[in-house]
């Protein structure tokens, strides 16, 4: 039985939060007193290194009813087939891909077993770098829980409601919305019988956090306090619970006596915490030509290369279309920086065709893409009113690291996805 059953939040994006599940289980004036109340242990969780700079740097600290140290080593794990198989080891052709929602996801999985990893780049060892992963999940994690030792994940529901269930609090995710967890924190998720679908980005670099806005000024965008952080909940459950870690590209597994989710009291800046995508306050132009799509950033990670983000997670919500004179869908282009991206709903709009909710697509370092040829045309010849885009939202995990697809996405990318710009009429000279 869960200790308290309501959920609830505190609002605000990477401040220092206290929160106690059980009254008095928080030390006052001091993180690490000789003797914690209850009996309770005491754990720093950090997710910078002590001497980040202060307005970097991220850690909480937890108290709980037995220390995470005590656990038996950790075994090789053999589920999830599928996550973190490591990438391709042929050279990576040149070419643009793209994918259905493949049909062939596993089925009657929970979320860990049902993680498949469509690409990935750098080695997690090297603390930068991304991976995208689908998930499919047909069941709850029962007496199981998962934690990312290489890096914090950012779940992407697509279809279905998801709790994430973790150390320091519970997540209700749903489509329209996106959660993080962050590096090493334990969780589980829970779905009801229909099942949940999404992608995961795993972000093995610098913690994400909100974009600078420069002239755009102190406002807009993703704005802080629309970000949640769940307060402290904890379960009191002996018995056997399997740990399963991702840990430097592998899988690894052992067998704890008792929940790990038994943090009763926590309080700093480091912890899991959900957006709701509706909330993003869409910037654009409102005179003429198609802005860079940095202007729709949620999250960036950003690279040791200032202004180069080793991820950055950008969304095409519903917004008003005004420019004129403009060729209103995103231009052909050609980006050193690499675009993987998704669709959580609707059409995108630079895609009449071929790119569906829960699909992917991957434009890597210089290749050349655009709108199809359909989008063109219609865009091409659109009387310029105002008009809204309602009824989608896609998304974009942009990194200056090219991604390397896994055999499993590679045997299952379109086969004409070129076709999308091969008919485009020459243009006449006079
Ligand atoms: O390629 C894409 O569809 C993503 C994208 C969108 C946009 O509005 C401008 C540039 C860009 O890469
Ligand atoms: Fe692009």
């Amino acid at each position: 039985m869960l200790s308290n059953s309501s959920p609830a939040y505190l609002s605000g994006f990477g401040g220092h939060v206290a929160t106690e599940a059980v009254p008095g289980a928080l030390p006052k004036g001091r993180n690490s007193p000789q003797r914690p109340a209850y009996g309770l242990y005491t754990e720093q969780l950090s997710g910078t290194a002590f001497t980040a700079p202060r307005h970097e740097n991220r850690r909480s600290w937890l108290y709980r009813m037995r220390p995470t140290a005590d656990h038996p080593p950790y075994r090789r794990y053999e589920g999830a087939r599928l996550l973190a198989p490591g990438t391709v080891k042929d050279p990576v052709a040149p070419n643009r891909l793209r994918w259905d929602p493949p049909a062939d996801l596993p089925t009657g999985c929970d979320f860990v077993d049902g993680l498949v990893t469509m690409m990935a780049n750098r080695d997690p060892a090297d603390l930068t770098g991304v991976a995208i992963h689908l998930y499919r999940a047909d069941r709850s994690m029962e007496r199981r829980v998962f934690l990312d030792a290489d890096g914090e994940l950012l779940i992407i529901p697509q279809a279905g409601a998801i709790s994430v269930e973790t150390e320091l609090g519970r997540l209700e995710l749903e489509p329209g919305w996106i959660g993080v967890v962050p590096r090493g924190v334990r969780f589980r998720v829970m779905v009801d019988e229909r099942g949940a679908r999404g992608y995961v980005a795993e972000n093995h670099g610098a913690l994400f956090r909100l974009p600078d806005l420069g002239p755009i000024g102190s406002n807009g965008l993703a704005n802080p306090r629309d970000f949640e952080t769940p307060v402290a909940r904890f379960e009191d459950v002996d018995g056997e619970v399997e740990c399963i870690q991702k840990y430097l590209g592998s899988l690894w597994t052992t067998t704890l006596d008792h929940s790990p989710l038994d943090v009763v009291a926590w309080h700093g800046n480091l912890a899991p915490y959900r957006y709701e995508l509706a909330r993003f306050n869409t910037i654009g132009t409102v005179s003429f030509d198609h802005p860079d799509p940095s202007i729709f950033t949620v999250l960036t990670s950003p690279s040791e290369t200032p202004g180069r983000a080793n991820a950055d997670f950008v969304i095409f919500p519903p917004r008003w279309m005004v420019g004129e004179n403009t060729f209103r869908p995103p231009w052909f282009h050609r980006n050193v920086m690499s675009e993987a991206m998704g669709l959580i709903s609707g059409e995108y709009d630079a895609k009449a065709d071929g790119f569906r909710p829960g699909g992917l697509s991957l434009h890597n370092l210089m290749s050349g893409h655009g709108p199809d040829v359909d989008s063109w045309l219609k865009a091409s010849e659109a009387e310029l009113r105002p008009v809204k885009i309602e009824g989608t939202m896609a998304f974009m995990v942009e990194s200056c690291w090219p991604y390397i697809p896994t055999r499993f996405a590679l045997d299952r990318a379109q086969p004409d996805y070129d076709q999308a710009w091969a008919d485009f009429p020459k243009a006449k000279l006079p």
